[in-house]
């Protein structure tokens, strides 16, 4: 028996599954054995006895989860942190574990209400006492962690649980003697996975598989070299062997009904402690605050969720609810991360749906000099589709030239600062590019109830129509289209060729001949196959009357490539007639600019197609600027790049076959961007019925 290493036990009493506060319980409500049980757990404080002393808690009647003891609280040295249940289901055991250890003259620290915390259930020390990891995500909250690192004057380490199952650190992690650790990874999100490899060696980790994760095999009980655990594999058990330690497997079948096994059913009352320790913990809080519908339009919900999704953890200060229905509401809500990585993502995300720092913590925005051209500073801010302002020298500025993926970069001038969304290859020395996530915000449109409701209905708010509601989308479209027309609007169109191998050319070249159409972005082929169709009647070689190859016919896309080529460009090539119709003739015709951005797929190139991709890039954006309806036309290629180039606030159609590149493309959170999931000659096609339709009965109400 080691002298030194003392346990608390429960005995199971009262121990039943009663209620289900966790995945093992479900089914399994009054389904454990009470022979077995109690069997089981005298096994088990035998095996403890032999190895070191045992205490025991009076067990509680009504309480039946007071066996699993890990979860009394956390104790270092004389101090002792009482837990705080997540559940209800088990609050009533906290005062039952307080007296005991109040006591036996331990220091007992409460949490605040409403902070959980479930004590060594989810908090672990380092064997050699050099810190201690600590759980989050299910029963213990992330903000507990500070609290712990203050009174236990350790270095804690924040582990974010992801599965379910695995809802207490205890069940999936488990710390041995020698700096070992066994542990199930994929319990754990992938920044605590990096954190427990930066942490221990590879050598010392013993990452375990699911079967024996879900045996409990990490809910073992560490005495030196000697692991106590349930029924384990006996490839891991080899391994664990190989490690210098004596395993002993003891059955816990009765308890793993109630989600715990042999760490659970015990408490380490004395504890290594390292002498030269300090404080520590990286967890970070933040305060952001709200406003407008946070309720109807869901974004409160939306920004709790996304805090949690990503690792943070969330308390709402304040939340004064709009009592009208015109009216705003705001809420505070404090933000905690366990590192400052993870805060700016979370801030991040959280300034697109447009949170604010509260008025006391407001600050100008942190800035870094550009030190070499066309590279911004490490923690560059980067910026998104949504309209963005910075704070420099405590006033708002906003930024210019809005797209994603660009850095935001400072300017000072005569009249001011001038903030400008740049890409990292325009940078330049002597400019400043805004860091960290401080001093941003993004300014959101705070629609009416009617006004979100009426286009929700009207452009399905950013959803993907199924193919009965296409025609309800192709109204919705050509209405819009006439809209900009009529007010002298833009319209950018994104086409690939399969506009032309469908059958849509007509339609499309309808649409520039007609003025719907400002603008017209795509690559080699649609020019190609556009032109190939005017010319020769085929597109890729398919006669586009009878829908059936043409003999020879892979060939016409490269004989009006060479032809094209010799006229020197698409719009000589108009001229001299030889293309006499189509989306380019259309283009030519009505002065219609349009752009050609290469590939590594393209033949030829005809003399338009720009194969400098950075040239072809500054064309697009040039085309784009002011657009208000952007169409995008079956390519993935071109219709994402554009995607990436237009911010929020531009109403964006997304048309192609594949519900996933719709997905992809009308996912931008704003409620401007519709998905269509049909075939994009059939869309073409009913867009320019529509259209006439609109039009005739135009020009019949004009004339009553
Ligand atoms: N001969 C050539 O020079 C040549 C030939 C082909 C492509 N290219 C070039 O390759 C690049 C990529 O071409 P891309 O944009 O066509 O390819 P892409 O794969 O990026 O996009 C094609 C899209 O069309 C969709 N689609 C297929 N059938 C459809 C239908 N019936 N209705 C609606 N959508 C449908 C697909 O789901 C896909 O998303 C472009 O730059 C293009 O110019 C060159
Ligand atoms: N430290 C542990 N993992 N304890 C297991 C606790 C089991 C208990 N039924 C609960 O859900 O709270």
């Amino acid at each position: 028996m080691t002298d030194s290493i003392r346990f608390l036990m429960c005995a199971p009493d009262h121990y039943d599954v009663d209620y289900v506060i966790n995945p093992w319980m479900e089914g399994n409500v009054h389904k454990s054995s009470r022979d077995r049980a109690v069997e089981q757990w005298e096994k088990l404080y035998h095996v403890l006895k032999e190895n070191a002393i045992v205490d025991l808690v009076p067990p509680q009647k009504g309480w039946p989860d007071m066996v699993f003891t890990a979860n009394a609280g956390l104790l270092l040295g004389n101090t002792f942190v009482l837990s705080r249940f997540y559940h209800k289901e088990r609050q009533g055991e906290e005062p039952y574990f307080k007296e005991w250890f109040e006591d036996k003259g331990f220091t007992v620290h409460e949490l605040p209400k409403d902070l959980p915390f479930e004590g060594a259930g989810d908090a672990l020390l380092d064997r050699e006492g050099r810190w201690l990891w600590a759980g989050y995500g299910f029963r213990s909250e992330l903000d507990s962690h500070p609290l712990l690192a203050n009174w236990l004057n350790i270095e804690v380490l924040s582990l974010r649980l992801v599965d379910e199952r695995f809802y207490h650190l205890d069940t999936c992690f488990c710390p041995l003697s020698g700096g070992y650790l066994l542990y199930y990874p994929a319990a754990f999100d992938s920044y605590s996975n990096r954190l427990i490899e930066m942490r221990v060696a590879p050598e010392k980790r013993i990452a375990i598989e699911e079967a024996d994760a879900a045996n409990f095999a990490c809910n073992a009980v560490n005495i030196n070299n000697i692991v106590v655990m349930n029924k384990v594999s006996d490839s891991l058990k080899t391994r664990i062997t190989n490690a210098g330690f004596k395993v002993i497997e003891t059955p816990m079948s009765e308890f793993l009904k109630a989600g715990g096994a042999c760490k659970c059913l015990t408490l380490r009352v004395i504890e290594p402690v390292q002498e030269d320790r300090s404080a520590n913990v990286m967890v970070e809080s933040r305060a952001i605050r709200m406003e407008g519908h946070l309720l109807d339009a869901g974004l409160i919900s939306r920004a709790l969720d996304l805090i949690v999704e990503n690792g943070g953890s969330f308390q709402v200060l304040n939340f004064s609810l709009g009592e009208q229905r015109q009216s705003t509401s705001t809420a505070e809500v404090k933000v905690s991360a366990p590192s400052h990585d993870v805060m700016e993502d979370i801030i991040a995300l959280l300034i697109d749906l447009g949170a604010v720092s509260p008025p006391q913590e407001l600050c100008d925005a942190i800035l870094e000099p550009v030190v070499q051209d066309g590279v911004g500073p490490d923690d560059f801010y980067v910026s998104t589709i949504y309209p963005t302002e910075v704070r420099v020298n405590n006033q708002w500025v906003k930024a210019q030239n809005q797209r994603m993926d660009g850095a935001v970069a400072i300017t000072e001038t005569a009249e001011g600062p001038v903030a400008t969304c740049k890409l990292l290859r325009d940078l330049k020395v002597g400019e400043k590019v805004v860091v960290d996530v401080v001093g941003i915000r993004t300014i959101r449109k705070t629609e009416s109830r009617e006004q979100r409701n009426s286009q929700e209905f009207s452009f399905m708010s950013g959803s993907v129509s199924s193919e009965r509601r296409v025609e309800l989308v192709v109204e919705q479209v050509a209405w819009e289209l006439r809209q900009i027309r009529d007010r002298g609007g833009k319209v950018v169109v994104t086409a690939g060729p399969v506009v032309i191998h469908t059958g849509g050319g007509e339609h499309l070249a309808h649409l520039i001949r007609e003025g719907y159409v400002q603008a017209l972005l795509g690559g080699n082929a649609i020019a190609v196959h556009d032109m190939e169709q005017s010319n020769m009647g085929t597109s890729l070689g398919v006669d586009m009357k009878r829908g059936i190859a043409v003999r020879g016919g892979h060939r016409h896309h490269l004989k009006i490539i060479n032809t094209v080529r010799r006229y020197g460009s698409i719009a000589k090539a108009v001229e001299a007639g030889l293309v006499t119709n189509g989306v380019m003739y259309e283009c030519v015709k009505n002065n219609i600019p349009f752009s050609l951005a290469g590939s590594i797929r393209d033949d030829g190139p005809l003399p338009d197609t720009q194969m400098d991709l950075v040239k072809a890039q500054e064309e697009y954006t040039e085309l784009l600027r002011g657009a208000d309806m952007v169409l995008m036309l079956s390519s993935m290629l071109h219709s994402i790049g554009v995607g990436n180039m237009t911010p929020a606030g531009v109403k964006m159609v997304c048309v192609d076959i594949n519900p996933a590149v719709v997905t992809k493309l009308s996912d931008r959170g704003s409620i401007e961007s519709t998905g269509v999931v049909t075939d994009v000659g059939l869309f073409l096609s009913l867009l320019v019925n529509q259209l006439d339709k609109l039009t005739s009965r135009h020009h019949v109400t004009q004339s009553v």
